[in-house]
């Protein structure tokens, strides 16, 4: 009887000793915490689960924008982090000289990572300027031209393929352009990487198979459970990137039960076995060049590059970097377009005016001098950027001044991008899709235009900002200035949206997309027809 009194008072003794400590903890993160004086969820405050709440929600980026909205330019939404709605993060948080670093929520990512970070996992700057000094030999100007032949042929089978599909009096049924960019952009990034497509866009299904886990792939870097694949519980979209002290547990999990992670790891086999094709065919002198390739051949000539773990590594990073991406911002690109059919018909009359033939769209001086074209995508980017919310950095010792503010070390900071990009600060209109706001004239001066630039940053900035930007504009130029020339387009509105005007249209679609680091959307459905003169 007493020791079983003992043992109830031991934990009557602990219970009270943690609920002391979690009491005090939340006093503390309330009252005197040095963010205590920032305004924010009052969960936000006291815990770190707010945001593991809202990324299980997928619903990041309208969170955001409602924050902002009720708190103003500084929110804290966790009680180390700050979200700041200002255009100055694009050079104080993230630019060059910025004094802050990737956060840790980046060492959640490394887990994903097997043996060698690649160079978006890894924290260290020295080791990050080492990886990119290596990697830009492969997206250096020239390089980028020598695979401009293979990017030609998979639009002219985007565009075939959708020529071809069944019609009826001329139009084509519904196509679902996220699934077709994602198949074509996944296909690209074979060519770009390993000199070979994928064949997604001729619907291999092992190829579909291995796109559909590469998705997951990209959930689970956020997400982090990748889990999924097994275990189709709340844990397969726990994020714990917000939760980084349980990373190391989470990776002794996946030593014990390596199954976990079977959709990642097959993806990184089939990345690693494509790269080991590409080492036999640059010994045997028959490869088309790419990524690894001229990072092969630097090896051959005795000059820096990566080892063959951080090859493999950096392989399955670039695939997932550059097609999904790149796969969102052409499908949001083709969106606004539709939504606002006066600006497909402004594009089209730049176009007709530089092409007599869709041949003719090819990357070079005269594409990149449409303006109108690269004010659409500029414009799409801005109100739909593919990283909608967190991009975050840890404020290093000296801390960081910004807004009148100064943030001490070790916060997390991030700029959401879609609510920068949509502060009426800076962008009049703000909901609208106007891509005259990025072309100077009687109506747009230039200090609007410049203020413009300023103020939006789809490819992040500093060191550590998109290393595959030139080639996305590129890919997204040649796609997008074929469609609109080969062929008329209707959007198919989803049901019970036909009375929602351009703007509502938007933000009906904004709330459907899933923000799980990379923003998805589904669609738009087009229907297409041969474009009549
Ligand atoms: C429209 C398409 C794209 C968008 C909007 C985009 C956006 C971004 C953003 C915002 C980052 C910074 C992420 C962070 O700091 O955590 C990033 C990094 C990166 N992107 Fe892209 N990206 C696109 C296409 C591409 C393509 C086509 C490639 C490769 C060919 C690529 C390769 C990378 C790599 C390797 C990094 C990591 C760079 C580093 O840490 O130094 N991206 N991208």
């Amino acid at each position: 009887m007493e020791a079983g009194s003992m043992i109830l008072k031991t934990l009557f003794s602990i219970g009270s000793i943690i609920c002391a400590w979690v009491v005090c903890t939340f006093i503390y993160r309330l009252y005197f915490h040095p963010l205590s004086r920032y305004p924010g969820p009052w969960m936000g405050q006291i815990t770190d689960w707010y945001a593991v709440y809202h990324c299980l929600q997928d619903d990041n980026h309208s969170n955001f924008a409602r924050l902002h909205a009720k708190y103003g330019k500084f929110v804290r939404y966790g009680p180390n982090r700050l979200s700041i709605n200002s255009n100055q993060a694009w050079t104080l948080v993230y630019g060059k000289k910025a004094n802050t670093m990737k956060s840790d929520w980046y060492d959640v990512w490394a887990v994903l990572s097997k043996d060698s970070p690649s160079i978006h996992t890894t924290r260290d700057k020295a080791i990050h300027t080492r990886k990119r000094r290596i990697l830009s030999h492969s997206f250096s100007e020239k390089m980028l031209q020598t695979y401009e032949a293979s990017l030609l042929s998979l639009v002219e089978k985007l565009t075939e393929s959708i020529a071809l599909a069944k019609r009826k009096s001329g139009w084509t049924s519904p196509v679902d352009m996220s699934h077709m960019f994602s198949a074509f952009s996944f296909d690209v990034m074979g060519e770009f990487c390993f000199g070979r497509s994928f064949c997604a866009l001729d619907g291999d299904l092992e190829m579909e198979r291995l796109l559909t886990n590469m998705k997951m792939a990209f959930k689970g870097m956020n997400t982090v459970s990748l889990i999924a694949s097994y275990s189709r519980t709340v844990l397969n979209r726990l994020q714990l990137g917000y939760m980084y002290s349980v990373a190391p547990l989470f990776a002794s999990i996946i030593k014990v039960f390596p199954v976990l992670l079977k959709d990642l790891r097959d993806y990184q086999t089939f990345c690693g076995a494509l790269a080991r094709d590409v080492i036999e065919k640059v010994e045997f002198g028959s490869c088309k060049p790419n990524v690894f390739s001229t990072l092969l051949k630097r090896s051959i000539d005795g000059s820096e590059t990566f080892d063959s773990l951080e090859m493999e590594s950096e392989s399955a990073l670039l695939v997932t970097a550059g097609s999904e991406t790149t796969a969102v911002a052409l499908s949001n690109t083709l969106f606004h377009l539709l939504n606002n059919p006066n600006e497909v018909n402004r594009l089209r009359e730049e176009l007709d005016v530089q092409f007599s033939s869709a041949d003719e769209i090819r990357p070079g001086k005269t594409l990149n001098g449409c303006e109108y074209l690269s004010a659409a995508i500029s414009e799409s980017l801005r109100l739909s950027p593919v990283v909608h919310s967190m991009i975050q950095r840890l404020v290093l010792p000296g801390g960081l001044n910004i807004e009148g503010h100064h943030i001490p070390a070790g916060v997390d900071v991030a700029a959401p991008q879609s609510v920068v990009h949509r502060n009426p600060e800076y962008f009049p209109d703000a909901l609208t899709f106007k891509p005259s706001r990025w072309i100077k004239s009687a109506q747009v001066t230039e200090e609007s235009v410049h203020l413009a630039e300023a103020s939006t940053n789809p490819f992040s900035s500093g060191a550590a900002n998109c290393i595959g930007k030139a080639w996305a504009l590129t890919e997204m130029k040649v796609a997008i200035a074929r469609l609109v020339w080969l062929f008329d387009m209707e959007m198919e509105r989803p049901k019970d949206t036909d009375d929602l005007d351009t703007i509502q249209m938007f933000l009906w679609r904004d709330r459907q997309a899933v923000d799980r680091f990379t923003t998805f959307a589904d669609g738009p459905l087009v229907r297409f027809r041969l474009r009549q003169k």
